[in-house]
């Protein structure tokens, strides 16, 4: 091969692998988005990209704008200005799920008909409800209390029967608000351990939003920290830690501490702001 031949070849090689190497087009794109409620300003300007497959996590204090844009990707609220861009799915299936704060299950279904409700909404037949809902069921070990109804469940369990639910519809994105805030530390846990399965397996789009630190190193793959009001984002870190992910272990490993610490150095003071803003308006 001659040398100007080489070079081209080398060129071309290098070309491909940039193109390889280049990022899917996002899931998600936010730009620029703003939104008010009157004067006052909720979001102020957030941009980022959510990759296919991601789990991405929102952090930030009290009152800085995390739920209201979670509604606006939900498509809840209309954006004041900005844009949001959802890239297409397969037709029939649903753009997104949320999972409410607190469980949002109803109370006269059983818990195999809670997590059916999606599909049976959309008429799928009983043989495909069956072949998606119970697996779920099964790994969340729900599947024994299939036929009870929530009154019967411990909050944990109804917080599960919420998550199948919002699997079993098979959507390409899932929204979820502090799902998890009302449980106990233990129970939290399992809950974890059991999202990251479900979401290893089917690989959806996350939206999480959380208070918690720890919660939102567990699940991640990067973090999202919000400021006090307005809301805007603060910094966009990536988690260090790969997947699967024991969530136990997680906590005993020394990176563990530092990374929670880098992302309290960034949180710590828009929690000061928001209480200092909380503490006027109660005075005002
Ligand atoms: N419909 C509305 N009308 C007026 N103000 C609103 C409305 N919805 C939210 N807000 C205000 O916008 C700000 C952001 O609210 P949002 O619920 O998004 O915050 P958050 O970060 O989710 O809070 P928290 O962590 O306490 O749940 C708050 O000051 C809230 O009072």
């Amino acid at each position: 091969m001659r040398a100007a031949e080489l070079q081209l070849s080398v060129a071309l090689d290098a070309a491909t692998s940039l193109e390889a190497a280049a990022p899917p087009p996002p899931k998600i794109r936010v730009e620029r988005l703003v939104k008010r409620f009157g004067t006052f300003a909720a979001v102020d300007g957030i941009s980022v990209d959510i990759a296919p497959g991601e789990f991405f996590v929102i952090v930030g204090p009290s009152g800085c704008g995390k739920t209201t844009l979670l509604r606006i990707l939900a498509g809840l609220e209309e954006p004041t200005s900005g844009t949001i861009a959802i890239a297409p799915n397969d037709a029939g299936r649903p753009t997104n799920s949320m999972v409410f704060q607190g469980d949002s299950i109803f109370p006269w279904m059983s818990v195999y008909d809670n997590a059916a409700y999606g599909l049976a909404m959309r008429r799928r037949s009983k043989a495909e409800i069956a072949e998606r809902v119970r697996p779920l069921l099964e790994t969340t070990g729900l599947w024994r209390f299939r036929d009870r109804y929530p009154h019967q469940l411990s909050g944990g369990m109804r917080q599960r029967v919420s998550i199948c639910r919002a699997f079993a519809n098979d959507p390409d994105i899932l929204l979820m608000d502090e799902p998890f805030s009302a449980l106990d530390e233990q129970n939290k846990m399992l809950l974890h351990q059991e999202l990251l399965r479900i979401w290893e397996e089917t690989k959806k789009t996350v939206v999480f939003i959380t208070h918690s630190v720890d919660e939102a190193v567990t699940l991640s793959d990067r973090i999202m920290v919000m400021t006090a009001h307005p809301g805007r984002s603060k910094a966009i870190l990536d988690n260090p830690f790969g997947r699967p992910r024991d969530v136990v272990a997680l906590r005993g490993d020394p990176v563990y501490g530092a990374f929670v610490f880098r992302i309290w150095e960034y949180l710590r003071e828009e929690v000061r702001a928001a209480k200092l803003q909380e503490q006027e308006e109660g005075e005002a």
